[in-house]
């Protein structure tokens, strides 16, 4: 079976690093080839998604992602900015379903900002649509204001639209992710004020139909911010828009204590995917050895456990996060007065040596 691994940029090629040590000794026959994304794919090929690097994830069976982004490249033209190699992957690749789940792990219960009543036993499955919404809608642009109070002048716009197929195929993955789980599906909108989202609550309504053993409730996004660090063990499944679900789930990683924590998968409809951390390339800590590795060793979890139908690899690898955290190891995102604190790679190596 072969692996993608592309790194990336910041603390990208740091996380990563961790991550592959661990699939390393597994002791599975799998082959890892890495190559180039993001910023690093634009000094080293000129483009944030050099041809080879999109030719690899489409070879490979899985493909694990660090992040990309860095501030020294925002003024470059957009198509040549890191952020759109990992647009351009979910894109060409078809990702359409993002999962990312939000477990605070009991030993983190006083590591994040709310209080732990609030979090302890907190397993909730944000399912945030990938590959359409105002991410990728057309038209876009800068152009002339064509009227109102400031017309004449320059004005930026985007387009918010979903195809029915879209809302469908999303809805679909969240009724059926929710019967593995409690039954409960929370779709967030913005019916009240968007076209858009009212006709994704009328989609998700109809197709609920097929499952009526599913409790299905509609929330708009305000109160979905609002209630996530409300009452966050109140939801189950949430599923939703591009954008409100990029939104939400930075929100909800605070919940388990830190972004570091979060890791996701983004499936295709035939469970071919790429698994990254829900976080960016954090400039501002990359290169100090200090960042979170788990949400990328967490992704690579889910990765054996969704595409590459290694399981019992998965559950080695998640209950090795857990085993450290009992022992106390800590990076600084998740430390608290009477824990251990380690570097990056201190954390990778101690997941290393819990496998068992
Ligand atoms: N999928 C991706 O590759 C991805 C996702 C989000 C942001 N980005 C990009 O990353 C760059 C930085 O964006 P940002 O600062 O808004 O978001 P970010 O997620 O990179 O960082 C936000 C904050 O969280 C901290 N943080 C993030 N990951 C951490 C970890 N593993 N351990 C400890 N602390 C961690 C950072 O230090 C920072 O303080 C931008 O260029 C952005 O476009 C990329
Ligand atoms: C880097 C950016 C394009 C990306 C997104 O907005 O989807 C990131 O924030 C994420 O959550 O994966
Ligand atoms: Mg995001």
């Amino acid at each position: 079976m072969k692996i993608a691994i592309l790194p990336g940029d910041g603390i990208g090629p740091e996380i990563t690093a961790q991550a592959v040590k661990v699939l390393n000794a597994l002791g599975e026959s799998f082959e890892l080839e890495s190559a180039d994304v993001g910023g690093a794919g634009y000094a080293a090929h000129g483009h944030p998604l050099p041809q080879g690097t999109l030719a690899l994830a489409k070879a490979a069976d899985a493909v694990l992602f660090g992040a990309v982004g860095d501030y020294k490249y925002d003024a470059l033209e957009r198509a040549l900015r890191p952020e759109q190699a990992i647009l351009g992957l979910r894109k060409e690749l078809g990702l359409f379903a993002n999962l990312r789940p939000a477990i605070l792990y009991p030993e983190l219960a006083g590591a994040s900002t709310l209080k732990p009543e609030v979090v302890s036993g907190l397993d909730i499955l944000i399912i945030r649509e990938l590959t359409g919404d105002i991410y990728f809608g057309k038209p876009r642009g800068v152009r002339e204001c064509p009227d109102g109070p400031f017309a004449g002048q320059r004005e930026g716009f985007d387009t918010m639209r979903y195809a029915e197929g879209e809302i469908r195929r999303i809805a679909h993955v969240a009724f059926q992710a929710a019967r593995k789980r409690d039954r409960r599906v929370t779709s967030v909108d913005k019916a009240n004020v968007l076209e858009t989202f009212q006709f994704w609550r009328d989609i998700v309504t109809d197709v609920h139909k097929e499952y009526q053993d599913v409790e299905l409730e509609h929330m708009y996004v305000d109160n979905a911010a609002m209630q996530l660090v409300r009452a966050p063990k109140k939801f189950d499944v949430i599923v939703t828009g591009n954008m409100f679900g990029d939104i939400l789930s930075d929100a909800a990683a605070m919940l388990t204590g830190s972004i570091g924590m979060l890791p996701s998968a983004s499936l295709d409809a035939n469970s071919k995917g790429l698994y990254e951390p829900s976080h960016g390339s954090a400039p501002d800590i990359a290169g100090k050895g200090v960042a979170n590795p788990l949400a990328t060793i967490l992704s690579a979890a889910m990765m054996l456990r969704f595409s590459l139908g290694k399981a019992e690899q998965a559950d080695r690898i998640e209950n090795a996060v857990k085993k450290v955290l009992a022992q106390g190891l800590r990076t600084p995102d998740i430390y608290e007065e009477g824990t251990t604190k380690v570097g990056t790679e201190q954390m990778g190596d101690a997941v290393l040596k819990a496998l068992g």
